[in-house]
C-alpha cells in the first residue's frame, strides 16, 4: 500500500536542526512521504540566528500548484510563515484543493537563538477565518501569550479551541515538558513527560508538529497521534546533546 503522503510548508534551516530539514527526517522515520514547500530561507546555526529571507510568494504558489496535482496529501504542516494575511491565503487555497485534509499549524515566532520571525503586529490575535479552516495548533507557552490581550492565557486557550484544538508545550511553565491537549467540546488531555534527562536541541517543537501530522497521517486519530508524537521528541532530545541525535532511537 502506499504510504500517506504529509505535505510541509516550513523554512529552510541550513543547520538541519529545525524546519524543513528536521521536518523530513521526522516524516521518513516514521515512516510516511513528505513534500516540501519552502517559506524561508535563513542564515542560522543552532545558537546563532543572522538572517531570514522570505521566499518568493508566486515560487510558493507555483510548488503548492504542481505539488497538489501530483499528490494528495492526507495531513498538512505549517511552520515559519511570511504573516497571517499569507496563512489565510494558503489555507484558503488548501481548503479548496484538499477539501479532507487536516492542517497542523506550529505558530512560530521566535527562534530559540532569539530571532523575531514575526512583529508584534502582525501576531496579536489569530483571525477566526484562520482558526476555522485549522484542525491543531501547536503553541509553546510564549506564543499562546503572544496571542492573548489580557495576560489571561487560558482565555485565550479557552477562545480559539472553540474552533481549532490547542497542543500546549510545556503546559504551565513550572512544570517542564507536561504538554496539553485542548480540542472543542472535549475535556483537556495532559500528557506526562515518559523518557527522563531529554537535552535541549534547537528545532523540537518543529520535530513535535511534524511526527505529529505523521503520526495522524498513519492513524488518523489525534490523540493517540500527540502522544506517540510527544514520546518520540523526547527519545530524540535524549539519543544525544547535540543535534546529531538520532531520528530512529
Ligand atoms: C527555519 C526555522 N524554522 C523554525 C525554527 C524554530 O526552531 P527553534 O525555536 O528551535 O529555533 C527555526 N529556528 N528555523
Amino acid at each position: 500500500m502506499d504510504k500517506p503522503t504529509v505535505l510541509v510548508i516550513a523554512g529552510f534551516d541550513p543547520s538541519g536542526g529545525a524546519g524543513i530539514i528536521a521536518d523530513a527526517k521526522t516524516l521518513e522515520t516514521i515512516g510516511v512521504q513528505g513534500i516540501f514547500v519552502q517559506s524561508c530561507n535563513t542564515i542560522q546555526s543552532a545558537t546563532k540566528f543572522c538572517e531570514c529571507y522570505w521566499i518568493e510568494e508566486e515560487i510558493i504558489w507555483q510548488q503548492l500548484e504542481l505539488l497538489l496535482k501530483h499528490y494528495t496529501p492526507k495531513v498538512v504542516k505549517i511552520g515559519v510563515i511570511k504573516n497571517l494575511d499569507f496563512l489565510n491565503q494558503i489555507l484558503e487555497v488548501l481548503k479548496v484543493k484538499l477539501p479532507k485534509v487536516k492542517i497542523i499549524w506550529d505558530p512560530i515566532i521566535q527562534s530559540s537563538s532569539g530571532y523575531c520571525f514575526q512583529t508584534e503586529k502582525h501576531f496579536k490575535k489569530i483571525p477566526t477565518s484562520c482558526l476555522t479552516k485549522i484542525d491543531l495548533i501547536t503553541p509553546n507557552f510564549n506564543e499562546i501569550s503572544a496571542f492573548t490581550l489580557d495576560d489571561d492565557y487560558k482565555k485565550t486557550v479557552e477562545d480559539i479551541s472553540a474552533y481549532c484544538s490547542i497542543y500546549l508545550k510545556g503546559g504551565h511553565r513550572k512544570e517542564v515538558g507536561v504538554d496539553e491537549l485542548y480540542q472543542p467540546n472535549k475535556p483537556k488531555i495532559v500528557y506526562f513527560p515518559r523518557v527522563k534527562d531529554c537535552n535541549e536541541k534547537h528545532g523540537s517543537g518543529c520535530v513535535l508538529s511534524s511526527a505529529i501530522a505523521a503520526y495522524y497521517a498513519t492513524f488518523e486519530k489525534w490523540e493517540e497521534s500527540c502522544e506517540l508524537a510527544k514520546t518520540y521528541v523526547e527519545r530524540y532530545l535524549a539519543s544525544t546533546p547535540t543535534l546529531l541525535g538520532s531520528h530512529l532511537k
